[in-house]
């Protein structure tokens, strides 16, 4: 029973003598993952590990039947400050929202106690919605920067969350949450033969064909590999480039057809039409596949080459939400200049997307 409750929070040792510098902006990691997949036991892991980290942790647990309500809590040299925050029962994106700008809010009063933030999403979240909050919340956002999405398998049960059928054909949390994520730990891989690990594995990079996977048992890992990824920013530059070249389209695989698509187009492009090609995509949804089907993207993923811009720019979507981003990385004299975006979601058509990026980027619009 013991090892079901949720962690009790552990003093971090600080690593040196140097606390953590206040006007700093605080990483914040999301931790998501379908129902007892072992997102509490990586959040132990990390917690118990060592590093020179001060960690604050944020439990938005409420299983089923249990009274809506958050812990809050950090630990700081064994204190332990611990506020609740009631949610009122309803749309789950929205108290969640609301509620978690809140919770982070109060968690920034303590400034200066911690230097980074996981946060623990409950096991039906969708993540995206807890994600866009950090971009929503400006004032938020100059304080705190969203490092990284962790989404947690079950190698035992992850097959068959994935394929969980819901009302009208929408998708279900743990494809969504895979789906979402910069890193996939596939965990309890002592429960499942090879074979079964193997199709996990298939199954889960058919969905997301970016996203690093590790596989675990009590979701061991190293922690370089959980901690300070910069998934979201410009810091990632040369990485992300380097990233990006290696994704691959791959084939819709489970029974909702979540699947990632890359493609590159060379040259230079508007900012303008960049933004009307995702515009259209993302909120007026008016970019179709050969049946007539919407895409619908989950993530979005870019390095691009804006038009009187030296560096390069960085996409970023979740859901209906985008962003652009210029680099550190310049564009060097002799390389050449491209657009390279992934996609990751349903009704998707490579060939159709990037006929489309095409004709939108090359296309004179506005009176520019
Ligand atoms: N056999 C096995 N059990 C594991 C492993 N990792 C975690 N567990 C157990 O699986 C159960 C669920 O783990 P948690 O870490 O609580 O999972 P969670 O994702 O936080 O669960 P919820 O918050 O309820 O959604 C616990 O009893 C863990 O001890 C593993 O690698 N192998
Ligand atoms: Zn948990």
């Amino acid at each position: 029973m013991e090892d079901e409750e949720c962690p009790a929070l552990v003093p971090i040792a600080a690593g040196g003598s140097e606390g953590p510098d206040p006007g700093r902006r605080i990483p914040v990691t999301i931790i998501t993952g379908y129902l007892g997949a072992g997102k509490t036991t990586l959040l132990n892991y990390i917690l118990t590990e060592q590093h020179s980290k001060k960690i604050a942790v944020i439990l938005n647990e409420f299983g089923e039947g249990s009274a809506l309500e958050k812990s809050l809590a950090i630990s700081q040299g064994g204190e332990l400050y611990e506020e609740w925050l009631e949610l009122r029962n309803g749309c789950l994106c929205c108290s969640v929202k609301d509620n978690g700008v809140k919770a982070i809010e109060n968690l920034m009063k303590r400034r200066g106690k911690f230097d980074y933030i996981l946060l623990e999403t409950t096991g039906l979240a969708d993540p995206g919605a807890v994600a866009s909050m950090f971009w929503v919340d400006s004032e938020l956002g100059s304080d705190i920067y969203l490092d990284g999405i962790i989404s947690v398998v079950d190698a035992k049960h992850g097959l068959q969350h994935l394929t969980e059928e819901k009302p009208e054909g929408l998708v279900n949390e743990a494809s969504r949450q895979v789906a979402l994520a910069d890193l996939i730990i596939i965990n309890k891989t002592d429960l499942v033969s090879g074979e079964e690990l193997n199709k996990v594995r298939t199954s889960v990079r058919s969905v997301n064909g970016f996203a690093k996977i590790l596989e675990t048992q009590r979701s061991r890992v190293d922690l370089s590999n959980v901690l300070d990824l910069h998934a979201f920013d410009s810091l990632s530059g040369i990485s992300l480039q380097k990233k990006l070249e290696h994704v691959k389209t791959t084939q819709a695989h489970l029974d909702k057809g979540i699947m990632t698509v890359t493609f590159e187009v060379l040259g230079d492009i508007k900012e303008e039409n960049l933004n009307l090609f995702i515009q259209n995509l993302l909120w007026e949804k008016n970019v179709k596949d050969k049946t007539g089907h919407a895409m619908d993207v989950i993530r979005l993923k870019g390095l691009v080459s804006i038009q009187g811009k030296s560096h390069q720019v960085i996409v970023q979507g979740v859901h209906e939400l985008y962003d652009l981003e210029e680099t550190a990385v310049e564009w060097k004299e002799d390389e050449k200049r491209t657009n390279r975006l992934v996609l990751i979601g349903r009704h998707l058509d490579k060939e159709i997307i990037k006929e489309v990026f095409i004709a939108t980027v090359t296309e004179k619009h506005g009176n520019s």
